[in-house]
């Protein structure tokens, strides 16, 4: 069910009209569906049914907001936090720290050391260098960090070359190789009880495929790491699975992943530990936008939107195609060249999209930009920060406030050495 669609001939968000939300709230502004994540938790937590022993941990990074944190906490997820920012939202939140997992390859020797005293429940190590400093930083606090080490297995996730993570050339965990080796160096030593394994080839994946021969690739070293002595009670899986961004496109449903997960981990005897992101929260939100003008063009019109590449930069970042329809659409079509106000070619949208015909004025969306969204966000060209709303029901309550402009140039001091 989709918690976006027409009603009376005007798109809500479950039974929020969006022309309300922006009249309240004014443009851009990016409005979540609670109804849809917890919808979305919960199918990924039924894929994993056959999973006995698992933690599903939000991956932070896709939709840090506070709210949307609070709703997957209430549906029993974690958090997958990769800085200290992404951990205190999280705690903020209410997910409890032995919930948080900490992922990435800069942590910083303060943010270990935040993380240790804030209780985590688990390093998920990218380096032996990191792993020596962790060893060291927990030793001295008379703590003990519990760790899983990051392998990057050099597998091709066949998704976009910026998201990919797999691959031997990529800053991601320790090559596969070296695994064994740098387990051993690492496992014994005092501060850190390294108790299993992580991987995460990839966002957006469009096959189950690589998953699998990553996933049977940790399998034969968690296997071979067994028969060097070492205790293994601990795998994360890590997150990836992609969603539909086209109307239509079909991509494997959180099930087929469930039932490959259980597959091949069976004789594991492990915990699992997810991090789901994208497929949780991205189609649990829209970017609303109004029709700033439409410029006449060599070819296809311009509709200008008051939405630009610094509230939705997934399209300049990554080529990405985001659906856009009008919220109170006529029968009418256009082709047109979507962009926004933004100084730089790049503040494209779409070029020669079929879409709903719109005039100077009007509203539309960007769908699927519950993920990777407003996270993503700059105050570029100095536009602000844009708002965020979640929907629940018939209310909606502003859940990050517009930051405007102005606010951030407060923040900024000219020395008095230039008065
Ligand atoms: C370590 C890690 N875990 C989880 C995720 C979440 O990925 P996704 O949003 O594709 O599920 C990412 C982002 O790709 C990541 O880097
Ligand atoms: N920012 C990327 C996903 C990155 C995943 C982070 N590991 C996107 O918008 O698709």
């Amino acid at each position: 069910m989709d918690h976006f669609a027409l009603n009376g001939g005007v798109m809500h968000a479950e039974d929020v009209p969006l022309p309300e939300i922006a009249e309240v709230v004014g443009t851009p502004v990016y409005v979540y569906s609670r109804a849809t994540l917890e919808r979305h938790a919960q199918v990924f937590r039924d894929a994993l049914a056959d999973v006995p022993d698992k933690l599903i941990a939000f991956a932070v990074k896709s939709n840090p907001n506070l709210a949307v944190l609070k709703v997957l906490g209430a549906q029993g997820m974690g958090a997958d936090v990769v800085s200290v920012g992404e951990m205190r939202r999280a705690l903020a939140a209410g997910i409890a720290p032995e919930m948080i997992v900490f992922s990435g390859v800069g942590k910083t020797a303060a943010e270990m050391t935040a993380a240790l005293e804030a209780g985590i429940g688990q390093f998920n190590i990218e380096s032996e260098e990191e792993g020596l400093e962790l060893a060291a930083i927990a030793a001295a606090k008379g703590l003990t960090a519990q760790c899983t080490l990051r392998i990057n297995p050099d597998v091709d996730a066949g998704t976009h070359d910026k998201i990919s993570t797999g691959k031997a050339d990529n800053k991601f965990g320790v090559p596969i190789s070296e695994a064994g080796q740098i387990f051993g160096k690492l496992a014994g030593l005092p501060g850190v009880n390294l108790r299993g394994v992580a991987v995460h080839i990839g966002s957006q994946l469009a096959d189950l495929a690589p998953l699998e021969t990553a996933f049977e690739k940790l399998g034969a070293l968690v296997a071979a790491l067994r028969s060097a002595g070492h205790t293994i009670t601990h795998v994360d899986l890590g997150g990836g699975l992609g969603v539909p961004y086209r109307m239509g496109e079909v991509l494997p449903a959180p099930a087929e992943y469930g039932a490959m997960v259980a597959r091949v981990t069976k004789d594991w005897g492990v915990k699992l530990i997810f991090e789901p992101g994208r497929v949780i929260a991205g189609n649990a939100g829209v970017l609303l936008t109004r029709v700033v003008r439409v410029k006449r063009g060599i070819k296809d019109p311009f509709v200008i939107v008051d939405a630009a590449m610094n509230d939705l930069a997934r399209p300049a970042l990554y080529g990405a195609y985001h659906h856009f329809e009008a919220v109170e659409p006529s029968a009418a079509q256009m082709t047109a060249n979507i962009v926004g106000p933004i100084c730089e070619t790049g503040d494209t949208f779409a070029m020669g999209r079929e879409c709903d015909a719109l005039e100077a004025g009007d509203l539309a969306v960007f769908r699927t930009a519950g993920a990777y969204g407003a996270t993503m966000a700059s105050s570029y060209n100095s536009r602000g920060f844009v708002a965020e709303v979640l929907v629940d029901g018939d209310r909606f309550a502003v859940v990050a406030d517009r930051i405007e402009a102005g606010a951030i140039m407060d923040a900024e001091r000219v020395p008095e050495w230039l008065l």
